[in-house]
């Protein structure tokens, strides 16, 4: 029996919501994961350190009884965003990093940032006291093609915004390109990007070959199978540069099944089997902890977790295709592909 045993994993990048949502899916996460980056777009979003403080009471008594799991806030960063609130709510320890959303970018981003201008002074503040800036970097120009977003970004506004900012620690969130991983490996400690399970597994073909499959459909869009494999090697290479954000975006299904669905693939109960598949497929499972438990935590400066969790081969694993909640059943993830490996 083949066996692989890792620190237990962080997921960078996760989307909890609240209510019934948060209740039905919080244990998802704390099954596998030790700590997780908590996305702030709720309705209304999160955007003071006291906002946040009470979403962390809601979502540790969500979990299930004796769960090892630490939520880690973030702020929503909106044009009003106070810069000493985003600083004391990070030196009381309640708040680990500050996210960026375009305005009009994603899920719940209306609020978001259209003048980076008016953000400058908190961008500075942060960069002071070493708080990090979680973005979603896509432009939300309507002459801008959606496949091209994440690209035109980096260019003309990441790029910028971090020589305005020196010392700014940035995480490109859920990359999805060649030029997101490129743009990351070349930037240095005081840049790091997040990967996604999803977009190591599909390209835009599984979206839209043999009808439209919306529960494929998240942003950023997947991309050509050219930038799949781009994402793979980098996921893959044990740089340091790169770690898991699974962005598990829970949606439910009469919301993701419409004529206008939402955007998000719901990965949290099958990610650690997903990722050992697609390590083992590229002949670096000996580099998976770094991706899902090492390399995340070096760049928060945070100590990596000392417990671990074991991963067991054998007969294709089951998992549920769907997780009932209260607002209604969520799809999980499914990566058209059996999987081996399991937890424990
Ligand atoms: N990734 C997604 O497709 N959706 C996320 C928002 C986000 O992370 O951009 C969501 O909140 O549903
Ligand atoms: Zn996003
Ligand atoms: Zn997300």
């Amino acid at each position: 029996m083949e066996q692989i045993s890792i620190r237990r994993p962080d997921d960078w990048h996760l989307h909890l919501r609240d209510g019934a949502m948060l209740q039905g899916i919080a244990p998802e996460s704390a099954r596998d994961f030790a700590r997780a980056i908590i996305m702030p777009n709720l309705v209304p979003p999160v955007v003071t350190g006291d906002q946040a403080a009470a979403y962390r009471d809601r979502i540790l008594a969500a979990l299930p009884e004796g769960a090892d799991f630490k939520p880690l806030m973030t702020l929503y960063l909106t044009e009003e965003t106070d810069p000493h609130d985003v600083v004391r709510a990070h030196a009381d320890g309640i708040v680990t990093a500050v996210k960026l959303y375009p305005a009009g970018a994603t899920t719940n981003s209306a609020s978001g940032v259209r003048d980076f201008d008016k953000v400058r002074g908190v961008l500075e503040a942060m960069a002071e006291a070493g708080i990090p800036l979680c973005v979603h970097g896509e432009v939300v120009d309507a002459d801008v093609d959606i496949f091209d977003r994440e690209a035109v970004f980096i260019d003309r506004i990441l790029d910028p915004v971090r020589r305005a900012t020196p010392g700014l620690r940035v995480v490109m969130e859920h990359i999805t390109t060649r030029q997101g991983a490129d743009y990351a490996r070349a930037g240095g400690d005081d840049l790091g990007a997040t990967i996604t399970t999803h977009h190591l597994v599909i390209n835009r073909n599984a979206i839209l070959v043999g009808g439209i499959k919306p529960h494929y459909y998240c942003l950023p869009v997947a991309k050509r199978e050219e930038h799949r494999l781009a994402l793979r090697a980098a996921a893959t290479s044990g740089d340091a540069s790169f770690f898991l954000g699974t962005d598990s975006a829970p949606h439910i299904d009469p919301l993701k099944e419409n004529a206008c669905g939402c955007a998000g693939c719901f990965t949290a109960t099958n990610t650690l089997s997903i990722l050992a598949e697609v390590f083992e497929q590229d002949g670096a499972l000996d580099r998976l902890e770094a991706f899902t438990s090492l390399n995340g935590p070096a760049f928060y400066r945070l100590p990596p977790n000392e417990t671990r969790v074991t991963l067991t081969k054998g007969e294709p694993v089951s998992y549920p295709d769907k997780i009932e909640t209260g607002d209604g059943p969520v799809t999980v993830f499914n990566p058209m592909m059996p999987l081996h490996w399991r937890v424990g």
